[in-house]
């Protein structure tokens, strides 16, 4: 091949090509420390908030159980009202017309986000954190000047399932609809085309790991700009199931320091909480809750029983229960039952339908547009009973969950805490009724402490099985509903049965 000192006009172009992405790429870098300096600089405090005597909004977080840990002491009061954001277009404030204040986790992180901090927001279940999370998103990315807009995205959450990355998407919604801005949900088990195209506008993604791995490898998803990256459900994102997926979506995101990054759960395990130092800078730690020693606890408004049984008699004891609980005008009550395997969830929702219940089930092994369908028609009340696996343990979000039945107990009481915690949401009062068996006295330790931290009632045959807390995780913890899209083809799932 011709050698030529002087460079021929295709590898002229080449090169000029290669200088104009250098130079866009030290743009970009830029925008995405911008962006991350942007949100700390704009956060100005609301003069009214400013103005209110210190000592009311100490008050504040006393009367509501706030901790805030910042190694920075930078004390930022909480917006205690909806007005004391600062959104200047009332039209933003519409998604909040029905709500009365802003939750304590939502009032204390607001600010610290708003002022572009890293935050790890533990609160019980049910308690608005999908708001306290996406409003700062949302008004970060819309402050930025014009320029800096359909650059690719600026924001990627990320759940543990499909559902819960859905539901987090439909409220992320109602905040873009009214700024102009684009959010997209990518998820598996639905064909990729359409995230394709909506990934090329969309300024919020909104992700399970798995499909968004995947877009990210094809070159789909560029997140080198996404200067707010949150885990929801964090310590569920942080075990060993998502570990690897984790890592590879924040390490394409802007570096720490140019990005912030948000973790919000409503159980926060020790054993997750030095992986998440890893990807945060400083982060301030806000927890809410009468719970000093930090130690787990679920939500005070759900009346937890526990009974103890004979394993073979679950189910038997779990059809007494469904009588019970959707008797006369309790017909149209929700009761969501939760198994550990996804055999055995068949197995109990074609045992309760047989005897006349109106009854779905959600699993991993259904497809996606069944799952959809099972957590439409118990939304609905066309079917009030559903069946399920933890892929519906966390963050689902279900209006009037009157009752959560464990028929079987999950692998982590972490995932009980979440399990129960689909019903007392948003204030409400709510019941669980756990099937407590021999084969889970490994776990009657830690569940007996969480039943005391709630000042809830501890069966003496519960105590019988020990309290001690063991503290191994069972090996097969948080992998074997995760969601991994079209990953799966390579993870090696566990399955069970
Ligand atoms: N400020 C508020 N006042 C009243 N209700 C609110 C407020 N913010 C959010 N909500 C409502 O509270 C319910 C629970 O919110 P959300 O699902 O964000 O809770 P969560 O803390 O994420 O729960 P989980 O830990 O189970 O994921 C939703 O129906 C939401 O619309």
């Amino acid at each position: 091949m011709k050698e030529s000192l002087e460079p021929s006009a295709s590898e002229e172009t080449a090169e000029e090509k290669a200088e104009t992405v250098g130079a866009l790429q030290e743009i970009v870098d830029e925008n995405a420390e911008v962006v991350k300096d942007e949100a700390s600089s704009t956060y100005a405090e609301n003069a009214a908030l400013t103005a209110l005597p210190r000592a009311e909004l100490d008050r504040f977080l006393a009367d509501k159980f706030i901790t805030i840990t910042d190694p920075n002491k930078s004390n930022l009061r909480p917006i205690t009202k909806f007005e004391y954001l600062p959104i200047t277009d009332d039209k933003q404030l519409k998604p909040f017309a029905n709500f009365k204040a802003p939750t304590p986790i939502q009032a204390a992180a607001w600010p610290f986000l708003l002022a572009g901090r890293d935050v790890i927001g533990v609160a019980e279940t049910g308690s608005g954190k999908t708001m306290g999370f996406a409003v700062p998103c949302v008004r970060a990315i819309s402050a930025l000047p014009k320029k800096m807009r359909n650059m690719g995205p600026r924001a990627v959450i990320v759940s543990p399932t499909r559902e819960l990355a859905v539901q987090s998407y439909d409220e992320i919604k109602k905040l873009t609809a009214v700024c102009g801005l684009e959010a997209v949900c990518v998820y598996g088990g639905v064909p990729k085309q359409e995230q394709r195209k909506l990934l090329k506008t969309a300024d919020i993604v909104v992700a399970t790991p798995g499909r968004l791995n995947d877009l990210i490898i094809e070159g789909f998803a560029d997140l080198s700009k996404a200067a707010y990256v949150v885990l929801d459900e964090a310590d569920r994102m942080l075990d060993k199931g998502f570990e690897e997926e984790i890592r590879k979506i924040i390490n394409t995101t802007p570096a720490i320091g140019k990005r912030q990054t948000l973790m919000f759960t409503a159980t926060w395990p020790e054993s997750v909480r030095a992986l998440a130092a890893t990807f945060m800078q400083k982060p301030v730690k806000i927890a809410i809750g009468d719970n000093p020693s930090g130690d787990l606890r679920a939500n005070t408004r759900i009346m937890q029983k526990v009974e103890v049984v004979d394993p073979r008699h679950k189910e038997w004891r779990l059809l007494q229960l469904l009588k019970e609980y959707s008797a006369g005008t309790k017909s149209e009550d929700r009761i969501l039952v939760f198994c550990l395997y996804k055999k055995e969830a068949t197995r109990v929702e074609i045992y309760i339908k047989g005897r006349g219940f109106r009854v779905a089930g959600i699993h991993g092994d259904l497809t996606q547009e069944q799952r959809s369908r099972a957590l439409d028609g118990f939304k609905k009340g066309t079917t009030p009973i559903l069946v399920a696996t933890d892929v519906a343990a966390r963050g689902l979000d279900i209006p009037d969950v009157q009752v959560v039945i464990n028929c079987t107990f999950p692998l982590t009481v972490e995932d009980y805490v979440h399990r129960i915690g689909r019903t007392g949401r948003a204030g409400k009062q709510g019941l669980a009724i756990t099937l407590f068996t021999e084969h889970d006295k490994a776990q009657s330790g830690a569940l007996i402490n969480v039943l005391k931290a709630a000042n809830q009632e501890v069966p003496e045959e519960l105590m019988k099985f020990g309290t001690t807390v063991k503290k191994k995780a069972h090996d097969a913890y948080g992998a074997f509903y995760k969601d991994t899209g079209d990953m799966a083809k390579t993870a090696t799932k566990i399955t069970f049965d």
